[in-house]
């Protein structure tokens, strides 16, 4: 079986081999009816999730007649493991996330996913998702100084060494990666309670290794919880 993941910059196709996940394709958003055409064309059983509407149309589009790909929506999700007043309109890439992380933790998780947004959820020992953030993510914060700020130098993504800035690059460098570290420890620490913190996203890698809590990098977090499903429907069924 294939899983696939529709994020706002990145399509992911990937499949557990038994004992690691294996990725089998990764194209921008933009070009998602291929991504349909090559799902087609495999014919090969496959589950996904979307945040992007234009996205899966597109693909569904580009199925046809094929019945090989099902969707998972939150209508598959049950009413009573997600604490979210606005369930209809939860990313359904949070909520898998968060399954993927306790999943392996078998404890409650904080998870921090660091894509085109940067959400920071929580879901507790019951394996009910109880919401989060959603902020910018790091690239974003750095479009907006760069489109509108257009005189502000590019600058490498990490912390100066000294602070506070002396020069307008160290300026800029406390600006985007140290507020934004900032941000995602200050409201790590607003969660007030025992849990492990995992890591994913594009930029999960560089996120975890600069922020004060330990945190387990896991670039598969979204594809364990829809493992998670499948096997859980495949024992009930
Ligand atoms: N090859 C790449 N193309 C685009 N973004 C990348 C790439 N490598 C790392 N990134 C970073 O990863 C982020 C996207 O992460 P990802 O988790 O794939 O996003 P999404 O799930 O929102 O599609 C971008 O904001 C960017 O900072
Ligand atoms: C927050 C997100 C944009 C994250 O998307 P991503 O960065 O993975 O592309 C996505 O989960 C989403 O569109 N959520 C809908 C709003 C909500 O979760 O409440
Ligand atoms: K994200």
């Amino acid at each position: 079986m294939n899983f696939l993941d529709i994020g706002n910059t990145r399509i992911k196709i990937k499949t557990w081999s038994g004992n690691s996940w294996q990725e089998l394709y990764n194209a921008p958003t933009e070009h998602a009816a291929e991504a349909g055409n090559w799902i087609r064309q495999q014919g090969k059983e496959t589950v996904g999730i979307s945040v992007v509407a234009e996205a899966t149309e597109a693909i569904k589009e580009a199925m046809g007649e094929s019945k090989v790909l099902q969707w998972f929506t939150i209508e598959d999700i049950p009413a009573k493991s997600i604490d979210y007043e606005s369930k209809e309109t939860l990313g359904m890439d949070r909520y898998m996330a968060c399954l993927g992380a306790r999943t392996l933790a078998e404890q409650p998780v904080i998870v921090i996913d660091a894509g085109t947004a940067c959400t920071i959820d929580y879901m507790d020992d019951r394996g009910v998702y109880r919401g989060g953030v959603i902020m910018p993510g790091m690239a974003l914060w750095e479009k907006a100084l760069q489109q509108h700020a257009p005189g502000l130098p590019k600058v490498v993504r990490d912390i100066p060494m000294k602070w506070p800035g002396k020069n307008t690059e160290d300026s800029v460098r406390w600006g985007l990666s140290g507020a934004f570290i900032s941000a995602v420890d200050g409201l790590v620490r607003r969660y007030d309670y025992l849990a492990a913190l995992y890591v994913t996203g594009g930029d999960g890698d560089w996120l975890a290794k600069r922020i004060e809590r330990r945190a387990v990098v896991n670039a598969n977090l979204v594809f364990y919880g829809m493992k998670k499903l499948v096997d859980a429907r495949l024992w009930f069924s």
